[in-house]
């Protein structure tokens, strides 16, 4: 057998038990930066949404949204991994990730595929309140329009989603995009959750490469955030990944969205390429 079809008469067992399965990936800033790398993520996004499987893609923007405020000379600042956002900050952060949104939408077109962008503030997609007076207008997530989602996916059309978030009386939130997908990918019952970040994964001593973990269990994660051995944006992504095990998910995988087909190697082969993170 040549080894094309080898790979292909491979695929078979995981398209049968990936089909109509409800796949959240969140697609982080960082990761986003390498313009090739970002064609080969969206196309290999697409695959998957030919392959049978439903995809919704949450993603992030953090440069983009330190490139428009620096623009416009807000100052800005990150605690505990998030970023202090007043309201002006939560404007010019909706409409950087608007932007880059909308960009999503037109490469995935481009690809032939078929996709409708939204943000969290459409249709209340992302319903919020202030998470606290220490971060301004950082918003905690109070419900997510789980519908409008669904009603996306019936269409055929892959939802895209920039995660400003909206309260009943109009204000904008500005949402951790890591946040945002664990709690869409908990309304949806989703499968599973998949974080593409900048990084291979969870080292258990960042950035020793030998400290490389391909499975940890989520309460081994919690006593790294303790003894400081995991910091920054990576903060927030322990958040998220406990909030999703909590509501039902398995397990949530972080993958390195720099690395070429890293969401195929993870979905289709038996050894996948990032960190599995269990109950
Ligand atoms: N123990 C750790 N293992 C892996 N990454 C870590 C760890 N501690 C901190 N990090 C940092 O977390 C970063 C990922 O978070 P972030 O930059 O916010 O990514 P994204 O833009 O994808 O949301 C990594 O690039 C790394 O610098
Ligand atoms: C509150 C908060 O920190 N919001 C993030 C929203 C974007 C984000 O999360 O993007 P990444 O996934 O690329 O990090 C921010 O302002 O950067």
């Amino acid at each position: 057998m040549s080894d094309v079809a080898k790979v292909l008469t491979e695929s078979l067992p995981y398209l049968l038990k990936y089909q109509g399965q409800t796949v959240v990936i969140k697609y982080g800033g960082n990761a986003m930066l390498d313009e090739k790398m970002k064609q080969s993520v969206l196309s290999d996004l697409l695959f998957l949404k030919m392959s049978g499987l439903k995809i919704v893609l949450v993603h992030g923007g953090g440069p983009a949204i330190t490139e428009i405020l620096d623009k416009f000379e807000v100052e800005h600042q990150f605690v505990n991994g998030l970023r202090y956002t007043n309201k002006k900050t939560a404007r010019l952060a909706l409409m950087a990730l608007c932007d880059l949104n909308k960009s999503l939408v037109c490469d995935m077109i481009k690809l032939g595929g078929k996709a409708i962008g939204m943000s969290g503030v459409d249709g209340t997609l992302i319903e919020a309140k202030q998470l606290s007076e220490q971060y301004g207008y950082v918003g905690e997530i109070t419900r997510i329009n789980s519908e409008l989602i669904e009603n996306v996916l019936k269409m055929d059309q892959m939802p895209i989603i920039a995660t400003s978030g909206v309260d009943q009386m109009g204000n904008i939130y500005n949402v951790n995009a890591d946040t945002a997908a664990s709690h869409i990918a908990a309304a949806l019952k989703a499968e599973r959750l998949i974080i593409l970040s900048d990084v291979r994964g969870i080292y258990t001593n960042f950035p020793d490469e030998s400290s490389f973990v391909e499975e940890i269990f989520y309460h081994e994660l919690k006593a790294l955030v303790s003894s400081h051995r995991i910091s920054g944006g990576m903060i927030p992504k322990v958040e998220a990944i406990n909030y999703a095990l909590k509501q039902g998910l398995d397990q949530v995988v972080l993958l390195d969205g720099r690395i070429k087909n890293a969401l195929l190697l993870e979905l289709f082969t038996e050894k996948g390429v990032g960190t599995l993170i269990k109950r």
